[in-house]
């Protein structure tokens, strides 16, 4: 692996859409810069930079307040790119972490004061070699106080992940909605079997996020809309929304960020489901200190 790619849009439009004052984008990542922040020997994919400051200008460009920026694979477990950008952001972003599970409790509490609440466990085979789920539920149990963790996996391995996930004793954050074909639509297998498991206890989150991921129909992404907007709807008190930016490994279907704004209203059509997908349920788990 040589060649560094782009995987973001170089000039998004301005979106239609105007979020509210306040809004968090709940789901990004920062690249590097690669000279000071060396990417992993393991990583799968090797972005171009992709640091604090242009994720800082998307974030004014888009009609954001805030970031919460989630460690990428292509950093592993060093997360000195994204506790960075965090201190660069005079307050406006926290973090997710992804740790080594030997990790000690020093480690951990410096990772708090930098900003981070969650850590994130990735199950796609494609991005990370590994997932000790053994290990992962240890380190699990002896988070900081008010911390979650983000779990990455794709649907078809939810029903294998339960027993682990039902062990782990901090609310659940799951990204891109653990990736349901939303061709199925929104009574399809893949969304009964993520809403059976939403349902399974009440600390479960998800983001609503990533329709270039999951529509492969392209923008506008209906299928993503007409699937999504009915779990925003019915769990509008634990869903997150984000961009995703800068799309990691997205070569070629690189999403207009100011497209997937416009996404916002369509599955979250009220002002006050804005709001809480928006500003409420995000600050309940980044800013609640
Ligand atoms: O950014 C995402 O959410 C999705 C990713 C990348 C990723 O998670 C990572 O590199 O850690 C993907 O599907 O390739």
């Amino acid at each position: 692996m040589s060649e560094r790619i782009v995987s973001w849009h170089g000039a998004p439009s301005k979106p239609a859409y105007t979020p509210p004052p306040g809004a968090i984008d709940a789901h990004c990542h920062v690249f590097g810069p690669m000279a000071r922040f060396p990417f992993s020997a393991k990583a799968k994919y090797l972005p171009q930079d992709a640091g604090p400051d242009m994720l800082f200008a998307l974030r004014d460009h888009l009609g954001f307040a805030k970031n919460v920026i989630v460690q990428a694979s292509c950093h592993g477990t060093d997360n000195a790119a994204t506790l960075d950008a965090i201190a660069r952001s005079n307050g406006k972003a926290r973090g997710v972490a992804v740790v080594d599970p030997a990790i000690s409790e020093e480690g951990l509490a410096a990772l708090h004061d930098g900003g981070i609440r969650g850590i994130r466990f990735n199950f796609l085979k494609r991005l990370v070699d590994d997932a000790p789920r053994d290990k992962f539920l240890e380190v699990a149990k002896r988070l900081p106080r008010g911390w979650h963790v983000v779990i990455y996996f794709e649907a078809d391995i939810l029903e294998d992940l339960r027993p682990f996930m039902d062990a782990i004793p901090v609310p659940l954050v799951i990204d891109h909605m653990g990736r349901p074909d939303v061709r199925q639509g929104p009574d399809g297998a893949d969304m009964k079997a993520f809403r059976a498991f939403l349902d399974s206890r009440p600390d479960i989150w998800f983001k609503a996020t990533c329709p270039d991921r999951l529509d492969a129909a392209g923008a506008p992404w209906d299928a993503f809309a007409r699937a999504v907007a009915p779990l925003v709807a019915d769990y509008q008190d634990r869903v997150l929304w984000g961009t995703d930016w800068p799309h990691p490994n997205m070569q070629s279907a690189i999403p207009d960020d100011g497209h997937l704004v416009d996404m916002i209203p369509r599955i979250a059509p009220t002002v006050e489901l804005q709001r809480k997908l928006l500003i409420d349920n995000p600050t309940a788990l980044y800013w609640a200190d």
